[in-house]
């Protein structure tokens, strides 16, 4: 399987590269940066920090389009929209790890998985996808007398809030509870708010120094509280589940898929 990796420079990016070349049946097809880097011809390896690949760096996916089979992207949601309309023109299978995408613009990202085969997440570790089992379980047992409040802690350059991984953790207890995220979040708080309500679920967000992905949801009642907690040290744990999903897409129909069906955990 030939993958891309768009972004190349990029945190992830970097993290990608160095991924798929330490993968058993996967090969780095194309690295594309965007047009006027400075890095332009540069070899994707040593972008990477690892060392020559022979892959050079181009400025567009039509520069590469017959050397990758599925593109891995992690950049921004105007981008990922324009790179997976041409991966459906050109039915090319994409991994989409891209956060920050409203829902106009996840309905259009569907609209592409009718031609080609996504997987979209907002967080590829195996880690976090097991989180998300362990959230709706923790929320079918507690129920309406816990109240839930979801903190997330990120690094001081990301530019999303809340993290794709604090909503999806939202969705995830929101559907568990019967509550519709939408009516029922509460993002940021200040002034007299005035008590709670028994169904509302928090979201602080906290951006500082270098922190790569720490997530904790609390189930909180009179006399006790359960925290169920996960904390990335490394974007590679991302990177790898990116790369599994890529090579898990090979000979996959159109479609939106998730880390879920990337993990059998559905
Ligand atoms: N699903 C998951 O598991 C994870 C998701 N993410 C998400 O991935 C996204 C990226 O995060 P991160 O890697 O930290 O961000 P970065 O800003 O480090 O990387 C984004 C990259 O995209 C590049 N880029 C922007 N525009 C273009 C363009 N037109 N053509 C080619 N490249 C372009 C940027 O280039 P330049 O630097 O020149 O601007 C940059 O290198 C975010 O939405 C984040 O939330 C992050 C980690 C895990
Ligand atoms: O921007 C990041 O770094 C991350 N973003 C994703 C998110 O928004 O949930 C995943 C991970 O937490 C790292």
């Amino acid at each position: 399987m030939r993958v891309a990796v768009i972004g190349a420079s990029g945190r992830m990016g970097k993290n990608l590269i160095m991924a798929i070349s330490d993968m058993q049946g996967v090969s780095l097809g194309a690295a594309i940066l965007k047009p006027g880097s400075s890095l332009l011809g540069a070899d994707a390896g040593e972008i990477a920090g690892i060392g020559k690949l022979g892959v050079p760096a181009v400025a567009s996916l039509e520069d590469c389009i017959d050397d990758f089979d599925v593109l891995i992207d992690f950049t921004t949601p105007a981008l990922t929209l324009q790179n997976a309309a041409f991966c459906a023109q050109y039915a090319k299978a994409i991994v989409v790890g891209t956060t920050g995408l409203n829902d106009d613009e996840k309905v259009q990202l569907e609209g592409f998985a009718k031609q080609s085969p996504v997987v979209f997440a907002p967080n590829m570790s195996v880690g976090v996808n097991l989180t998300l089992k362990l959230l709706a379980t923790a929320a079918e047992i507690l129920g309406d007398d816990y109240d839930v409040e979801i903190v997330e802690a990120h690094h001081r350059h990301k530019v999303d809030s809340p993290s794709g991984t604090a909503l999806r953790m939202g969705e995830v207890v929101a559907d568990a509870l019967g509550r519709d995220l939408k009516e029922c979040a509460v993002y940021g708080r200040e002034g007299q708010i005035g008590p709670r309500t028994q169904k509302e679920i928090g979201f602080e967000t906290i951006r500082a120094g270098d922190v790569v992905g720490e997530h904790s949801v609390w189930f909180a009642t009179e006399g006790e509280r359960i925290e169920i907690v996960h904390k990335a040290s490394s974007r590679m744990t991302f990177a790898k589940g990116a790369v599994r999903a890529a090579s898990w897409l090979e000979g996959k129909q159109a479609g939106m898929y998730d880390m879920q069906d990337v993990l059998n955990l559905k």
